[in-house]
């Protein structure tokens, strides 16, 4: 087993994952993501970015490949140790707002900070600093039903840098919002995200996330690739080649 550079807070060597009903999503995937480093992992829809973030995360286990976390080895943890790392460790926003619908927004914004044992009032203080940051502080005491989608994902951001974690986890976060609110987002988060030594990983298939990372990596049907250019699909006419440039 080849030992992880030391600056490196994640670090996977050969990755491949396959869903049970046999879809392959990652092949041989390798990286490296510096302390405090903003990662952009962008490609196109179905080329495996969720599957490398949950992969990474601890959210699947591996069967082939390395996943190291501040030098300590992910693939080999068994569930629960997954479970606990990203508990105390990690952070992850999903495409997707989900709140909890009978709790406060600041009650939403807490709970991670709870799970991990900080006190209420505590948490309360810590859920209160991060939803004013984003701009949704006059919300905290409202229900996420009364809450535009924009705001509820602004939530989603709050709760995810409120237990100041290690690496949090971005699954494509400005994805159901406008343009304004999705470069809104993006900036809030990763600002906040540097000016607290975050590390973070972003998936996106828009190349808004590349212009905000520090370093960008391209994936195309689970391979790391240096740009992807789309030839037309085999059995379809006239379809234009699709091009991203990072
Ligand atoms: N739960 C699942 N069961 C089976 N196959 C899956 C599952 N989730 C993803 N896949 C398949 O794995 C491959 C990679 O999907 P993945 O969601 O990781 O890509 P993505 O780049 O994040 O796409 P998107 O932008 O649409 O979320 C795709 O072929 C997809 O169909």
């Amino acid at each position: 087993m080849v030992a992880p550079p030391d600056n490196d807070v994640l670090w996977a060597r050969a990755l491949h994952f396959t869903y049970n009903d046999g879809s392959p999503a990652l092949s041989g995937v390798s990286l490296g993501v510096q302390e405090g480093e903003v990662l952009a992992v962008i490609g196109p829809r179905g080329s495996g970015k969720t599957t490398l973030l949950r992969c990474l995360s601890g959210l699947l286990a591996t069967r082939r490949g390395e996943i190291w976390f501040n030098s300590v080895p992910v693939h080999t943890m068994n569930p629960l140790a997954r479970e606990r790392l990203r508990r105390d460790r990690f952070s992850w926003i999903d495409p997707h707002p989900s709140l909890v619908p009978e709790l406060t927004v600041w009650e939403n914004a807490a709970l991670p900070l709870m799970l991990r044992g900080t006190s209420r009032r505590r948490a309360k203080t810590a859920a209160l600093e991060w939803l004013e940051r984003l701009d949704v502080g006059e919300a905290a005491r409202k229900r996420p039903h009364q809450l535009l989608q924009a705001e509820r994902q602004r939530v989603c951001v709050a709760r995810a840098l409120a237990p100041a974690p290690t690496v949090l986890f971005a699954d494509e976060p400005a994805a159901p919002l406008h343009r304004a609110d999705r470069v809104r987002v993006l900036r809030t988060l990763t600002t906040a995200a540097r000016s607290h030594g975050i590390t973070v990983v972003l998936a996106s298939y828009e190349t808004d996330a590349a212009i905000l990372a520090d370093r960008t990596i391209t994936l195309l049907d689970g391979r790391r690739v240096n740009s992807v250019h789309l030839p037309p699909v085999a059995g379809t006419e006239g379809r234009a080649a699709c091009s991203l440039s990072v």
